[in-house]
């Protein structure tokens, strides 16, 4: 059943109902408030490109959607339901990519992966990993530390846990960081790939990403 703050305006067909929902978020930083009132939905097969200026609060709103910042005000819900109540049932539907890469530096880019898989309790093998990161463009460079990786391919071998752990939502706070335009091509196919299933992403670039599926956008700070 669901729970949502305001059902008035959610469409009457439920297989329309929208997997994420914020009703009425705010979010106060210090004196600032940076948005304020905030409700989205969003549906199976549907990106959310979280637009606008720096500081204008995009990582905030994604944080929040992700359920590792608390809300100065309003909700998030997942299916119906709030996130705070799923907590970790929640967690395990949503794969957070943010700024930083969550690489360590002494690791291959091979056991890097495996190391995040294990942490999640996914089972991949050595060959699903390799394989993910041929698909990246990083074939060749999976045992190397990633000490020894540029920018980009740091950034890369961090998308490459899209392929390895499937999860119905995807918050990627700037993926395409550093990434040069094949990979930009690269993420932009296995983002609509993932509408495709009938996953959410939701994201923020500074860049045009170039979606053939259903976007939505939300400008913060005007
Ligand atoms: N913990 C905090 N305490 C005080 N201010 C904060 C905190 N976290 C974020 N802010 C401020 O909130 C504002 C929004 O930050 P946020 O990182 O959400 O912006 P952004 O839109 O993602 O920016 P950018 O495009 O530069 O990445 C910034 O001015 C930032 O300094």
């Amino acid at each position: 059943m669901a729970s949502y703050a305001d059902t008035t305006q959610l469409p009457t067909d439920s297989t329309q109902l929208p997997m994420l929902v914020a009703s009425g978020l705010s979010c106060q930083r210090g004196k600032r408030r940076l948005f304020q009132d905030l409700t989205l939905r969003v549906s199976a097969g549907t990106a959310l490109l979280v637009q606008g200026a720096n500081g204008s609060g995009k990582t905030s709103l994604l944080r929040m959607l992700a359920g590792l910042t608390c809300p100065t005000s309003g909700q998030v819900y997942w299916n119906g339901t709030p996130i705070r109540q799923l907590g970790d049932e929640y967690r395990g539907q949503l794969l957070y990519c943010g700024h930083l890469n969550g690489l360590k530096d002494e690791l291959s880019a091979e056991e890097n992966l495996m190391t995040a898989a294990a942490l999640s309790g996914r089972a991949v093998s050595t060959t699903m990993v390799r394989s993910a990161l041929r698909d990246v463009g990083l074939g060749g460079w999976e045992c190397l530390s990633t000490r020894a990786l540029s920018q980009g391919q740091k950034r890369r071998v961090m998308l490459a846990r899209l392929l390895l752990d499937p999860r119905p939502l995807w918050v990627l706070d700037e993926p395409l960081t550093a990434l040069d335009a094949d990979a930009v091509t690269w993420l932009s196919h296995v983002i609509d790939l993932h509408l495709q299933h009938g996953g959410v992403a939701v994201l923020t670039s500074h860049q045009d990403i170039a979606l053939t599926g259903s976007v939505q956008t939300c400008r913060l700070g005007s």
